[in-house]
């Protein structure tokens, strides 16, 4: 691992100012990549994963905005703030432009990849011609090697016969084969750094480890660096390097992702952990992580997981944890934010266990919630019984 991280993220904050109230959609979130390494980020749903994801591309929107923190790309400013000569904060001058990041950065320097294909591929042209384009108009080629390239890139993620599929269009791929042409497309302009935003989610699962093993044989051919995306520590097991829990806009725990499965240092990633379905346990013996997730408009007090956590005690309500670092993983630092570690000197030991804990901020939802991220870890509607 060189010394200088390819991106950097530091203590990033992205809100969405809406009617309700400030959304703390990302509440100070700092990691950073390195040259080819996949970089978990997972989760929950609304944990901020995409919203962090959409702010490192400049790709947030109305009613949102990064209010603070740093992103650093190749030692350049992707965003910044400073103080004016007013007092008040404004983006750095060295800050990249959004026309810069636009067509400097995005596609060419750092792809995303998301989990709709269909959204990213419109329907009414050729996946071929779609390729060749997005080839051509990236990378300057003329129309014929565009199209070489374009089927070369297509074999590449394992289209079979892909001259012939070149001609077809979306509709006549499987969900798995589109799956393989966003890859190429975010492939296409060797970008040193892919984000993808839970690509596999909507597959099957003999499917999605296949994605997953093309992913890593690309990874080690180009050399590129992901972002990965998932609520599944199932798929961070298989693919990452490293990892960042989110939960509520923060992240509670970072290891190497060894670490991370056989030293767990955060109740958060337990509960995610107990609650992967694995062939040795049924869904009924799954260990469900207790409530919902609250609302990133109110969060609650000291730690945000202390309504649901089950080591929580009387400091939790009060004390806010920044992730510290709490062992050295083989020389790496791994980080919690959990106030049980001794780093953080604030007498947990001391302090009383909570009682009656399954009450949240919105116990109402609780009633049948138990179960909720072990049964159904898609976050699909079509509940989880009978799930494997
Ligand atoms: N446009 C928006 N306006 C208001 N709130 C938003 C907007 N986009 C996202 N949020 C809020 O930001 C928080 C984080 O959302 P985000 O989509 O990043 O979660 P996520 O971890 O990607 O979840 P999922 O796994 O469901 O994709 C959520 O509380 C969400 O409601
Ligand atoms: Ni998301």
């Amino acid at each position: 691992m060189s010394s200088e991280p390819l991106l950097r993220v530091e203590n990033l904050k992205t809100q969405f100012f809406t009617e309700a109230g400030t959304v703390r959609a990302v509440d100070g979130i700092s990691f950073d990549v390195y040259e080819g390494e996949i970089v978990g980020l997972v989760g929950e749903s609304g944990a901020g994963k995409s919203v962090a994801s959409m702010s490192i591309m400049g790709l947030v929107e109305n009613p949102g905005e990064i209010v603070a923190g740093e992103i650093t790309y190749k030692g350049e400013t992707l965003f910044g703030l400073e103080e004016g000569p007013d007092g008040e904060l404004r983006e750095r001058e060295d800050a990249l432009s959004s026309e810069e990041i636009r067509t400097r950065i995005r596609g060419n320097e750092i792809a995303v990849i998301f989990q709709d294909p269909m959204e990213s591929l419109n329907p009414v042209f050729t996946v071929g011609g779609q390729l060749r384009e997005f080839i051509e108009l990236n990378r300057g080629l003329p129309e014929d090697e565009a199209r070489a390239e374009a089927i070369d890139m297509l074999r590449e993620v394992g289209i079979p016969d892909p001259e012939q599929r070149y001609e077809e269009y979306p509709h006549q791929f499987s969900g798995g084969m589109r799956q393989r042409v966003l890859i190429a497309m975010a492939l296409a302009c060797e970008p040193s750094l892919i984000i993808a935003d839970e690509p596999t989610t909507a597959l099957d699962v003999t499917v999605e480890g296949q994605i997953l093993d093309l992913v890593d044989d690309l990874q080690e051919k180009y050399g590129t660096s992901f972002i990965w995306v998932t609520h599944d520590l199932g798929v961070v097991a298989e693919i990452c390097d490293r990892v960042n829990v989110m939960y509520l806009g923060e992240i509670v725990e970072q290891a190497p992702v060894d670490e991370l499965f056989y030293d767990t240092k955060h109740p958060y990633t337990d509960a995610l952990l107990d609650s992967i379905p694995r062939p040795d346990r049924t869904v009924t013996e799954l260990e469900a992580i207790e409530g919902v997730m609250p609302e990133a408009i109110d969060p609650p007090s000291g730690c945000r997981f202390h309504p649901r956590c089950p080591d929580a005690r009387e400091v939790c309500k009060r004390v806010h944890p920044d992730a510290k670092t709490v062992a050295d993983a083989d020389g790496e630092p791994h980080r919690a934010a959990c106030v049980k570690h001794d780093t953080f000197d604030v007498d947990y030991e001391g302090s009383s266990p909570l009682k009656g804990r399954v009450e949240t901020a919105d116990s109402g939802r609780t009633a049948d919630a138990g179960s909720e991220l072990a049964a159904n870890p898609a976050g699909d509607e079509s509940g989880g019984e009978g799930r494997e």
